[in-house]
């Protein structure tokens, strides 16, 4: 299987994450990467590619231009503002405020199109979420033409940014860029299936009301969960997209045998509503070590995921989001795309 991967995903050096009420190093880190490239080397996986650059119109096909234009600014803005530690929200537009208007103040901009505050902003972040959706851009546009099977080694991951929204450690939605991609090339309908074990509320936002994306996702149930206020079971899509998100939040300590039934019933889904293209959203956080995640996913249990995947017959493309069990990371991810090779 082909993998893309962009040396620019390292840009993103992130020194604190506001996690359990204190300023920690970060969960997301660029080792992450490092891992996953260094066991897909050594298993075999195939030719590891760099993408060439797509530029700002896919971003801006599924994203808000100010939005854009706001992380392409945020760090200087931070810095010219006189702020010291790396750029963090810490007031929001809540409820009975005013919610529709964007305030001069870059603090008032970081609340505004932030959505949790883990996730800092600082130097080179904006250039590694730019290099983060070419690799997606670039595994996509290679199933589309071959039909063969790609794997993005996407960092900063995607899932939990929307239209005008960054958080949970995303800024550009990679899976939706890459279906837009897909639907802009002539699929008719695509699948996107997010296995990680948070909701991808980003993604569910970005196609609710839209019929030529189905969005799946298996995760943590909201209530107990990150991101708590979206990824509820009775949120199933509105007007065209009404039928064509479906959420099935399970508890913490699902079993993988709940797990694996629950993804049955996804993937007739899929088949149902005749999808031509899978892309997966690809967290491995579901894992039972992972450290801020809560299912009981062994290493070899990826592989049967990857297996199950494979029998969809689908043209699919796995774009890398969550997992953070830095030292397992390579072989999980590498498990799961070896499964899919052996399931075929
Ligand atoms: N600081 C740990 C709390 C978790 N908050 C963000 C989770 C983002 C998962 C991305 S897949
Ligand atoms: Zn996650």
């Amino acid at each position: 299987m082909l993998t893309f991967y962009s040396a620019d995903s390292r840009l993103r050096q992130a020194r604190t994450e506001l996690h359990d009420g204190t300023l920690v190093a970060p969960f997301e880190c660029p080792e992450r990467v490092d891992l996953v490239l260094k066991q897909l080397r050594l298993s075999g996986l195939g030719e590891i590619r760099a993408p060439s650059a797509y530029g700002l119109a896919p971003v801006l096909a599924v994203h808000d231009k100010d939005y854009v234009t706001f992380l392409a600014n945020c760090w200087e803005a931070w810095l010219a503002a006189g702020h010291e530690g790396e750029a963090i929200p810490n007031i929001w537009p809540a409820r009975r405020m005013r919610g529709d208007h964007i305030p001069h103040a870059i603090s008032g901009q970081l609340g505004y199109y932030a959505l949790a505050a883990e996730t800092s902003i600082s130097a080179g972040t904006f250039e590694a979420a730019m290099a983060s959706k070419d690799v997606a851009l670039g595994a996509v546009e290679y199933t589309l033409q071959t039909g063969e099977p790609s794997f993005g080694l996407c960092r900063p991951p995607g899932h939990h940014a929307a239209y005008d929204q960054f958080g949970g450690y995303c800024f550009f939605n990679n899976a939706a860029i890459a279906a837009q991609r897909a639907l802009e090339s002539g699929k008719r309908r695509v699948a996107i299936l997010d296995v990680d074990f948070h909701h991808g509320n980003g993604t569910q936002q970005i196609f609710y009301r839209r019929d030529d994306v189905l969005f799946i996702s298996l995760h943590g149930d909201p209530e107990v969960t990150f991101p708590y206020y979206l990824g509820y079971a009775d949120e199933g899509g509105e007007g065209k997209g009404e039928g064509f998100n479906i959420n099935y939040p399970l508890p913490h300590g699902t079993s993988v045998a709940t797990w694996m039934a629950t993804l049955e019933q996804a993937l007739a889904k899929i088949q149902a509503a005749g999808c031509e293209l899978l892309i997966v959203s690809l967290g491995v956080d579901i894992f039972e070590n992972d450290p801020i995640s809560a299912f009981t996913f062994t290493s070899e249990d990826f592989t049967n995921l990857g297996q199950r995947l494979a029998q969809a017959g689908l043209p699919s493309v796995f774009l890398m989001e969550g997992g953070y069990a830095v030292d397992e990371i390579g072989v999980n991810v590498s498990n799961v795309l070896h499964g899919f090779e052996q399931g075929v």
